[in-house]
């Protein structure tokens, strides 16, 4: 079977516009013109090498820019054949016609245009001598078949006449017992039968005969008419079927005699001897069965054995030779099954993804009912430290801003907090510019956005961002106009400037409502939450109450307690306890419900965020989650997105390697590429992270950030990185033992950071090209919590045990949980037997006192670090 197919062909099987694997052909040194053009076997398996490459399945010869040196396809064609044998007894054989054919890669190039080398010569001469000992072997069945089929025949035609003998014998006998026939008369028999003769017996034998003369005991009357009728061997074999048509008759004579000796099939046999056709003695088609199978976005090859009825190994063996190594339980990405499954000489057809999600939309459109009034969901925006989580503080009477790192916000936290004007919900969206992809998923989850704006310092550039993303997404604003206690507050500055904005007061004519208040103070806020109140009635808020719930993912984490963490904001319906849902790629039953402070709910209703435990694993933010009736639903509908999600990832890092190939090729033209593994302890940090990181590329370097993801960083992200010279940036996480193991053995960078700002600096100014001194934190020492005492005097007391290093009591510190950064400060005491010491060195016990945090806990790590000055190296 050829195996060629055009590009545009070879495009549709693989799910790929024509264009780009116009592209990756190119890519991958085979250019063509034009998608009509055929792309020969080894052009694909060429293809897919390079694809495998790309996606970081480098071969070692082919990473030294070796092609491989030969490709050896294999061809088995199974026929199967009756042999008859000399009493009459078949047996069937299996034949295998082998067929190999061995290529290099450059007939491929030779085939075009190229010289004809010795190499090549010496392939095609082995080529031809394996395509004579084929035909060769071809003609020696044939020539046994032929044989075989000529002593079937010989066999069945002296059956046949001794048949027909008896047949003749037992009629003349049974007609003289009836005295039709004397016993010397001729019998009928070699009247040659009309050809419905069964259907229309002479009337010259007499059936009343049979029925007045033949004897009443007589078992076989059948006989009786045969021999009336006809002397067909024929009939004789059909006697007493007669209204069976002439197929029945042919298949119901083997049944009716069992193991026939000389019955149909060496007719048959005899039939295609005579006409030269046939060389076997039954028609059974001997050409291999050609399989349509339906490929989804990956496959097990013991999936794609089944499918094509082959035995996995085979299938295994088969990937083997176009350079695949899989075992039978791993899965292959769609194009290699494509491949595979053609070489295999069947045909691989898009598996229909099904409609699974329609099934989900179904389930949404089904919660559709009254709606009642709900509260509003409000997103607090505005630049930097203009006192929006002071705000929110503030209405919320906690202490927020002073567990933060830096006092940055870093990430998107949700609360609904009950006023005297009804609830509201806050969005908490983080300051930094960094976020601003966050704060824009934020906006589209929100009916209210309050601009804060400090009096003091006026509209900056994330004023105008904050109101772009409002105006894209259509919501409403309130303008905050904060640090009115400060003595050089100019709150009229700030509508002046926003005007510029389109911002316009209501004093201006405007319509947006403009609050002054002080965070610090409490000043307006009641005003501010009556201005909510208000713009929330205007804006006729509702949602169905009853129902499944269904909403929308606001932040997410993995705790190692509690397993997956998601704060969802419901938007339509009622999230309970033990409801099945689909998050994301996600799925699961809420095993419990915590509101934002942290207290068990059994529901929550619509503009309500909860933090959601039972989970399959960590969504992403912005993910939609939709209650569902039954988990299989569920189940199937994040296993099919995760496919989904994971195909696409796949082309992501696909690109992200074929740049690294262009930037090695130098097509780049001097620039330069960075890569970044981001780990960091939440999922928006995640994201800002890999937009803020990604977004500062310049013609210079190109920052490619080829992995990231939430939690410590592990051996996996190590190796990740080792093997792509990445660079890996642990945004308050840290390595685990195995993953440092790997850095240390392969000298990988790893950077750890708590700041955003630092973040990004630092990228930036390498980006930038600007070298000189860099501050960079460096571990100098990591002691273990064994145990916890309480004294009244020095508050919690962590005993310690010094793992790493040398902790000194001058330095700064962090405690770590399950390797993530939860609080960072400075120690208020460092003692050894009850005796101040200014350091203590590995390997030795230890008692720590952490200023302003008495949460220490057995089992934390307490990290003291310092900030030192080096080199800026790229
Ligand atoms: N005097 C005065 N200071 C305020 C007021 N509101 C906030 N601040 C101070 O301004 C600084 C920044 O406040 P934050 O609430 O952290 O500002 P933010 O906008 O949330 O900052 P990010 O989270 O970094 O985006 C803090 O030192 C607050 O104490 C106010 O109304 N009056």
């Amino acid at each position: 079977m050829s195996q060629q197919t055009t590009i545009r062909k070879l495009a549709a099987l693989v799910n790929t516009p024509v264009e780009k694997l116009l592209e990756q052909l190119a890519e991958a040194g085979m250019p063509f013109s034009g998608p009509d053009q055929v792309v020969t076997s080894i052009e694909k398996v060429k293809l897919l090498g390079f694809l495998k490459r790309s996606h970081g399945k480098v071969e070692a010869a082919e990473e030294a820019g070796e092609a491989p040196k030969k490709i050896t396809l294999n061809r088995s064609r199974k026929q199967e054949i009756t042999v008859g044998g000399s009493k009459g007894g078949k047996t069937t054989v299996d034949v295998v016609v082998r067929k190999k054919i061995t290529l290099s890669p450059r007939d491929a190039a030779a085939e075009k245009a190229g010289p004809v080398t010795d190499e090549r010569a010496e392939i095609l001469r082995k080529l031809e001598e394996s395509r004579q000992r084929n035909l060769d072997e071809q003609r020696r069945l044939a020539e046994t078949d032929r044989q075989r089929a000529e002593e079937q025949d010989r066999v069945r035609r002296e059956a046949e006449e001794a048949a027909r003998l008896k047949a003749e014998a037992e009629a003349r006998a049974a007609l003289e017992a009836a005295g039709v026939v004397s016993a010397d008369e001729e019998a009928p028999a070699r009247k040659p039968a009309p050809a419905h003769a069964h259907a229309h017996p002479k009337p010259a034998v007499a059936p009343r005969a049979d029925a007045t003369r033949a004897p009443a005991h007589k078992p076989r009357g059948s006989h009786v008419m045969v021999a009336g009728v006809e002397d067909d061997d024929r009939a004789s074999r059909f006697a007493g079927q007669m209204h069976l048509s002439a197929s029945d008759r042919a298949r119901r004579s083997t049944g009716a005699r069992g193991r026939p000796a000389g019955g149909n099939r060496p007719r048959r046999g005899s039939e295609q001897a005579r006409t030269g056709g046939g060389k076997h003695a039954f028609e059974r088609p001997t050409a291999p069965v050609v399989r349509e199978v339906a490929i989804g976005e990956t496959i097990t090859v013991a999936d794609l054995a089944q499918k094509l009825a082959m035995k996995g190994g085979e299938v295994v063996k088969a990937l083997f030779k176009m350079g695949v190594m899989a075992t039978i339980n791993q899965s292959i990405d769609h194009d290699t099954a494509v491949l595979v499954t053609e070489e295999l000489g069947h045909v691989a057809l898009k598996a229909d993804a099904g409609n699974v999600e329609d099934e989900l939309l179904a389930h949404v459109e089904d919660t559709q009912g009254e709606k009642v009034a709900r509260p509003p969901v409000v997103t607090i925006m505005g630049h930097v430290d203009h006192g929006k989580t002071s705000l929110l503080d503030y209405i919320r009477r906690t202490k927020v801003v002073s567990g933060e790192a830096g006092g940055i916000t870093q990430h998107i936290g949700a609360y609904h907090v009950e006023t005297d004007r009804g609830v509201i919900s806050f969005l908490d969206t983080p300051g930094h510019a960094a976020f601003s992809a966050m704060r824009a998923r934020g906006a589209k989850l929100t009916d209210i956005v309050v601009l804060v704006v400090a009096a003091d310092d006026g509209v900056k550039p994330q004023t105008k961002e904050a109101v772009q993303h409002a105006k894209a997404a259509k919501v409403p604003l309130i303008v905050a106009v904060n640090k009115i206690d400060k003595s050089d507050a100019d709150p009229l500055r700030v509508k002046n400037e926003l005007l510029a904005e389109e911002v316009v007061a209501e004093e201006f004519g405007g319509d947006t409502q403009f609050v002054e208040i002080s965070a610090k103070t409490g000043q307006g806020i009641d005003a501010l939450l009556d201005a909510i109140s208000i713009q929330a009635e205007l804006l006729e808020l509702s949602a169905v109450r009853d129902g499944r719930a269904n909403g929308v993912v606001i932040e997410s984490s993995l705790d190692k307690g509690r397993g997956p963490v998601a704060t969802v904001l419901v938007q339509s319906g009622t999230l309970k306890k033990g409801d099945y849902l689909v998050c994301g790629v996600q799925y699961g039953r809420v095993r419990a419900l915590f509101d934002e402070r942290g207290e068990q709910v059994p529901e929550a209703t619509p503009s309500i965020p909860v933090q959601v435990l039972g989970l399959s694993g960590v969504p992403d933010s912005g993910d939609d989650f939709v209650v569902v009736d039954d988990e299989r639903l569920a189940k199937d509908v994040a296993q099919q997105r995760d496919a989904k999600r994971r195909e696409s990832r796949l082309v992501a890092q696909a690109g992200n390697r074929m740049e690294d190939i262009l930037a090695q090729m130098g097509s780049g033209e001097g620039q330069q590429t960075l890569n970044l593994v981001v780990k960091a302890d939440v999922h928006g940090s995640v994201q800002a992270l890999r937009e803020a990181l990604t977004g500062l590329s310049t013609d210079a370097i190109r920052i490619n950030v080829i992995g990231s993801g939430v939690g410590g960083i592990t051996e996996s992200d190590a190796t990740l990185a080792s093997t792509s010279k990445a660079t890996i940036i642990g945004f308050n996480v840290r390595a685990d033992a195995s993953a440092r193991k790997v850095i240390e053995t392969n000298g990988v960078d790893l950077r750890y950071f708590s700041i955003i700002y630092d973040v990004i600096d630092q990228v930036k100014q390498v980006a930038s090209g600007l070298l000189g001194v860099e501050i960079r934190e460096e571990i100098i020492g990591i002691a273990e919590v064994r145990d916890v005492f309480r004294s009244s005097k020095f508050g919690a007391v962590a005993g310690c045990m010094v793992v790493e290093g040398v902790v000194k009591r001058s330095k700064p510190i962090r405690v770590l949980r399950d390797n993530t950064v939860v609080f960072e400060g400075e120690l208020e005491s460092l003692r050894r037997f009850k005796e101040n010491v200014d350091e203590v060195r590995n390997g030795t016990e230890c008692g720590i006192g952490v200023k302003a945090y008495n949460d220490v806990k057995p089992g934390d790590q307490i990290e003291c670090f310092e900030r030192i000055e080096v080199a800026r190296t790229l």
